[in-house]
């Protein structure tokens, strides 16, 4: 476990970090998964990042439906334009991330083509399901754990001390997920869940919005475990396959060989 950010997300006493503290097991399983711990030290086999990224682009897809539920379940015209405009973001968002992909030999045509992991149904389903089936708080709950445990899991990297930084093919991600735009995104749908939960009962329904917000945040973990199941069995964070087997990298003052 790390030390706490300085620039954590949502209040204290909030209902972000509520939910958050209510299942702190879960939450580190998804923010310090072996997935990006393998991010951070660059050591996630290739084959496992791969895996994530066409999946994350039909991921995308389902969370931009998602955000148009939120638009229709929006309690006011300024969260209506609020939300519009993270639709906006999202979409741009992913023309860049086909741009990515392409830069790491998958071609559009591909993402296209490829059917959704059975992961990938079940989080953005039961995302949408809440959504459906609740009011807006219940689907942004749903919501949160993505937007902001993307924020936080790059800030738990920059603060990795076991953190390969230069040469790490994943940097660039990294950077995605810590720029300054992506952060305050995070930063803004924390509160929101805070405002929401003040002016829409977060107290008395807690029970229900700490069952969803825990759901969605072992789905996350699952995601980043689809992507692991792609890569030959045997990996580890800090390993690497030469023609002998898995051999341990260098150690750092962070993981010790
Ligand atoms: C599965 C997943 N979760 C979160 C994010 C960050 N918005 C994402 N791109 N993909």
């Amino acid at each position: 476990m790390q030390h706490p950010d300085p620039a954590d997300f949502g209040a204290p006493g909030g209902l972000f970090r509520r939910l958050r503290d209510n299942c702190a097991a879960e939450w580190e399983h998804y923010a310090w998964h072996p997935f990006v711990r393998g991010l951070s030290d660059g050591t996630l086999p290739e084959d496992a990042f791969r895996r994530y990224l066409v999946q994350d682009y039909l991921f995308l897809i389902q969370f931009a439906r998602a955000k148009a539920l939120a638009v229709f379940k929006a309690e006011s015209l300024d969260a209506m334009r609020d939300k519009t405009a993270t639709i906006g973001a999202l979409l741009d968002e992913m023309r860049l991330h086909v741009g990515y992909c392409a830069g790491w030999g998958i071609p559009e045509a591909e993402l296209r083509r490829t059917p959704e992991a059975a992961e990938t149904v079940a989080y953005t389903r039961y995302v949408l399901d809440r959504g459906f089936a609740g009011d807006i708080l219940d689907l942004e709950v749903a919501l949160v754990p993505c937007t902001v445990g993307y924020g936080e899991i790059a800030r738990r990297i920059l603060r990795d001390p076991g953190r390969l930084e230069a040469g790490n093919p994943y940097q660039s991600w990294i950077d995605a997920y810590a720029a300054p735009g992506y952060q305050a995104l995070a930063k803004a749908a924390a509160a929101r869940i805070d405002a929401l939960g003040e002016s829409h009962g977060g107290e008395i329904r807690f029970a229900a919005l700490a069952a969803t917000f825990t759901e969605a945040t072992r789905l996350e973990a699952r995601f980043w475990q689809m992507g692991l199941d792609a890569a030959e069995p045997g990996w580890r964070p800090g390993y690497r396959r030469d023609r002998t087997g898995w051999i341990q990298m260098a150690g750092t003052p962070g993981r010790p060989a």
